[in-house]
Order: C-alpha cells, then structure tokens, then sequence
C-alpha cells in the first residue's frame, strides 16, 4: 500500500542578515510556537508557487524562492514539512492570517522564541547559511 504523504511549505525568510520568524495564533495545540511561515501544497503547485502564495496570503509580501534546505521532517500524518529559503522582493511581512507576531532574528538571538520541535533542523540549517553569508571573504592563498 502506499501511502500519499502531503507537503507543507516553510519559508526560511532571509533578510540583512535575519531569519523571519512567525508565532502561530491557531489551532490551540500550536498556538504561542514560533515557525517558518508557509503552508500547505495545493494540488498542481510546485512547492515554489505554493511558497510564494503562502507568504503572499499570511504576510502580504513578494518573495522569490531560492533554495530547498535538505531534509523532510515528518508533522501531523499526513503532512511533512519541508524548507525552502527565500528573499523578499517587495512589502514588509505583516502577521496578516495564522500568526500573531513576527520577529526578524540574527543568528546569535534564533533561540530567543520557542521553535516547533519538527521546524528545527530547518532553522538550524538556515542560520548556519546565514552564518556562512555573514562571513567575510576568504583571502586568496
Ligand atoms: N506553515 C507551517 N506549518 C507548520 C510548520 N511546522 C509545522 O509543524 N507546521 C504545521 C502546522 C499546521 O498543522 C501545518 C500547516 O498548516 P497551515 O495552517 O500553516 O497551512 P495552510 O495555510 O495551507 O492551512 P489551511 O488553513 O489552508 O488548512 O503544518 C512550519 O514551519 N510552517
């Protein structure tokens, strides 16, 4: 038998150095919990049109897609999460639907909010690219 598992997109927000967290306002059990804001795939979408409606819908911006972060985190059967990286193009993200509170965080301050447990290694990995952007150039050998 097989088993159709259902994709949730996160969007690992990046921005002047700063992942864009968002707290949930709903449903009850996930609400007060920090996550990547995002969605669920919808029949026909590839993972970067479904991104790029989410973030439309729940906080009024444009942003581009950039980059799966490896991995796929089991949530709530049917669903898995799965991370992309992406960039702002136009607006200044509101908690406009399913959160409450937005908070742009530097690589030092991303435990200041209480993640979800499944969005962690997500989080993790895109602070280790911010890091890594942050840096600055190697001097050539
Ligand atoms: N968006 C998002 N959802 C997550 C994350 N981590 C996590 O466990 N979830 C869970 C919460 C929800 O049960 C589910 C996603 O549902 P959602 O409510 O954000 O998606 P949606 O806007 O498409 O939902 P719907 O109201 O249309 O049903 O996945 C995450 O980082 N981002």
């Amino acid at each position: 038998m097989t088993t159709s598992v259902r994709v949730v997109v996160g969007g690992a927000v990046l921005h002047q150095g700063r992942l864009l967290a968002a707290r949930r306002s709903a449903p009850p059990e996930l609400a007060g919990r920090w996550e990547l804001p995002g969605g669920k795939m919808e029949p026909g979408e590839t993972p970067q049109e479904a991104l790029v409606r989410e973030l439309r819908e729940e906080l009024g911006v444009e942003a581009e897609p950039l980059e799966r972060i490896e991995g796929e985190w089991p949530l709530k059967p049917p669903y898995v999460l799965h991370v992309w990286t992406a960039r702002l193009l136009s607006g200044e993200p509101r908690p406009l639907e399913d959160h409450d509170e937005l908070r742009w965080l530097t690589p030092d301050r991303i435990d200041e909010v209480d993640w979800l447990e499944q969005d962690r290694p997500a989080v993790a990995a895109a602070v280790r690219l911010l890091a890594a952007a942050g840096e600055p150039p190697r001097q050539p050998r």
